[in-house]
């Protein structure tokens, strides 16, 4: 991949990821290439980290999600899905023995955190790597892009976002055919099906999503925040509501009137209702 015109600086040092920050774009990149970079439970947690840290940073407002490569066979991946050489009997095991599904956590936070999360895909997008650039709020895929759900032939399955979201995105009829057939779809297919938001070839893929990133960062954060959980709270039912009203309360918050309430209570005195109109 090409590098865009920016200077990443690294923030922390993981084993499975990397984690870059520059001009208000944080970017997590995977680094598992010669697992197509598949997860265990500890590519998961690091990538906690990274997302959450990268939601409590001020200054960032967008999130580039990517995964390493090409690895040394020339083939690219963004990510191949949980890691089957330690997919254990009750989920996926790491150092301290445990069975884990953490990525369901991850991709809750993806979806919740007020940043805009865009994907970068090159190469490979598959089982539970898809569902991860299916979470986030744009894709934007390598011309090398391929698009794959393999739960039912290798004895798996997302009921959760993997499939309700995806069938708000593709569609009812096309999301259950990528479900019971597990074929992979090619880039343009994607695009065709509304599953990514644009295709370019694979040598500019970083430097087309910082360019996206940066568009987005010219535009104002709190609309963009409302947005976000706005379209969440159509599809993500009581937990959507409640990011969506959380912002209204942070708006509220804000506000004089809010403020004049507040102050009253501290002061011990009555809040002056009538300075605020009752709008129609
Ligand atoms: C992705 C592929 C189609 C690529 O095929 P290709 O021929 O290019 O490469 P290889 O097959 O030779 O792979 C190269 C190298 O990488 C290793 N590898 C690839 N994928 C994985 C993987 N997922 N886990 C572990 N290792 C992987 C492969 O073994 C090779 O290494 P060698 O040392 O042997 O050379 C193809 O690789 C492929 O189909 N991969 C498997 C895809 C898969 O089964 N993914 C898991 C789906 S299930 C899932 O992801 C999942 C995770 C969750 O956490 C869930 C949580 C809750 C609900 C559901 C979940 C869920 O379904």
């Amino acid at each position: 991949m090409s590098t865009a015109d920016i200077t990443w600086k690294p923030v922390k040092n993981y084993a499975d990821i990397l984690y870059h920050k520059a001009d208000g774009i944080a970017k997590i990149t995977i680094n598992r290439p010669e697992k197509r970079n598949a997860f265990r439970p500890q590519t998961v947690f690091e990538m906690y980290d990274a997302f959450a840290d990268a939601r409590e940073d001020q200054s960032i407002g967008v999130v580039l999600l990517t995964g390493a490569g090409p690895h040394t066979d020339g083939k690219y991946a963004f990510c191949a899905g949980g890691d089957q050489s330690v997919r254990g009997h009750a989920g996926y095991v790491g150092d301290d023995g445990v069975p884990r599904l953490n990525v369901l956590d991850l991709q809750k936070l993806i979806r919740s955190m007020p940043k805009v999360v865009i994907a970068l895909v090159a190469g490979y997008a598959v089982g539970g790597g898809h569902v991860l650039h299916l979470v986030c709020d744009l894709t934007i895929s390598a011309d090398n892009g391929v698009f794959s759900q393999v739960g039912p032939k290798m004895g798996s399955f997302d009921g959760g976002f993997g499939s309700s979201y995806l069938a708000r995105i593709v569609g009812q009829k096309k999301a259950r055919e990528i479900w019971y057939l597990c074929r992979q779809y090619t880039a343009a297919q994607a695009l065709d099906m509304g599953l990514v938001n644009a295709v370019v070839p694979v040598a500019q893929l970083e430097a087309e999503g910082v360019k996206w990133a940066r568009e987005i960062l010219t535009h104002s954060p709190l609309a963009i925040r409302c947005l976000k959980s706005a379209f969440n709270a159509d599809v993500d039912g009581q937990s959507g509501i409640q990011e969506l009203a959380g912002n209204a309360t942070l708006l509220y918050y804000m506000t004089d009137e809010a403020k004049e309430f507040h102050s009253a209570q501290r002061e011990k005195r009555k809040p002056d209702a009538r300075k605020f109109p009752w709008l129609p």
